[in-house]
């Protein structure tokens, strides 16, 4: 793995988030040469170039939206990682064709560009919610998907190999419920709880990196890579914040399931599980290559494995408080709130 990063030129779109930074600073310390972050805001780059300091960091000002400024950037690069995206779910549900713009037609000039520079490898990164999408986050992250698999099966000889990973909500993300929890025990104020029997998986910032880099090193071209994770109702992990925050008394609040919201998640549909490979801890979904031709998907049928049980946050290993509580351990932001504490 190490010897395709090292001395490799890298583009990450979106490459100012949390996760691009996370990844910029792994690649730098396995020896890539050169690690671009194509992404809209000056500002945030620049708090970057300052955060990591490494010249071997390079920054593009840039829109997936505009295909030149992705053609400029992707010249001469080894690897993509695809992560620019409008990911707020209630923005996306105002400005449907804006999600449009950025996430399906700006994800196709990624592909493009990265085909016709002979980019190696390019990784998508999409999101639980692209499966039976209900909201329009999810739906256009599906259509992303659908549009990558298209120009992989268009493209298999190219050498270019494409693949998508998705994953779920990354634990203390910025704007997620955790830091909201912490901040509002911190303050005294009532904790706002959807519903407590609502579940969602649990997945670290790291683990999210380690999945795009075994997406990357694993891949043939099309495949869909998820990362098996635990999951736990949104009461469990309530108490496993408030335990991990050192308060035993607080107030709950609870304020119903919000607009485009789901009871739970899922990571493969049922027709993607039964059709997935069992890698341990991933599953893989091989790329659907039927030509052109309409006949099967209309009159004939294919033998098709008959649909299983999708992979959900209602059935996946369900942590209770004391797991969340490990699992919250585990994070870096956790550590420093508790370091702070004795
Ligand atoms: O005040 C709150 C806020 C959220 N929740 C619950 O906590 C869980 C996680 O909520 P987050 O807001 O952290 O995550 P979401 O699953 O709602 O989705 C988030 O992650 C997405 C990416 O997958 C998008 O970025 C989206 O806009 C963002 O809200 C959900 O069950 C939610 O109902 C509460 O109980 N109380």
């Amino acid at each position: 793995m190490s010897s395709q990063i090292t001395d490799a030129v890298v583009t990450i779109t979106g490459g100012t988030g949390s996760f691009g930074s996370t990844m910029a600073k792994s690649l730098l310390a396995e020896g890539a040469a050169e690690v671009r972050i194509f992404s809209r805001d000056e500002a945030k780059q620049d708090a970057m170039r300052h955060a990591i300091g490494d010249p071997r960091l390079r920054f593009y000002i840039g829109d997936v939206r505009n295909e030149k400024s992705v053609q400029q950037v992707i010249r001469g690069t080894d690897l993509v990682f695809h992560a620019a995206a409008l990911k707020q779910v209630p923005s996306c549900e105002f400005f449907p064709l804006e999600a449009v713009a950025t996430n399906i037609q700006g994800s196709a000039n990624v592909l493009h560009a990265s085909i016709d520079a002979g980019v190696r490898s390019v990784v998508c990164l999409s999101t639980d919610k692209a499966v039976y999408p209900i909201n329009a986050m999810g739906m256009s992250k599906a259509l992303m998907e659908k549009t990558a698999m298209s120009i992989a099966r268009a493209n298999q000889d190219s050498d270019t190999t494409i693949s998508v990973t998705r994953y779920g909500n990354v634990m203390h993300s910025r704007g997620s419920v955790i830091p909201l929890f912490l901040e509002q025990l911190r303050s005294g104020r009532p904790l706002t709880v959807t519903d407590p029997n609502m579940t969602r998986f649990l997945m670290s910032l790291a683990e999210s990196v380690d999945l795009v880099k075994y997406a990357f090193s694993e891949a043939t071209t099309g495949d869909l890579f998820v990362r098996k994770a635990p999951a736990s109702t949104v009461g469990a992990l309530l108490s496993g914040v408030a335990r991990v925050a050192g308060v035993s008394d607080h107030e709950v609040n609870v304020i119903g399931v919000r607009h485009g919201e789901k009871l739970y998640e899922s990571l493969l549909s049922s027709e993607e599980r039964a059709n997935a490979e069992d890698r341990g801890g991933y599953f893989r979904v091989p790329l659907d290559t039927r030509s052109l031709d309409y006949t099967p998907y209309f009159e004939a049928g294919e033998g098709e494995n008959a649909p299983d049980e999708a992979y959900t946050s209602h059935n996946t290993e369900r942590l209770d408080v004391d797991g969340v509580v490990a699992l919250l351990e585990t994070l870096p932001e956790i550590q420093a709130l508790q370091a702070g504490r004795s």
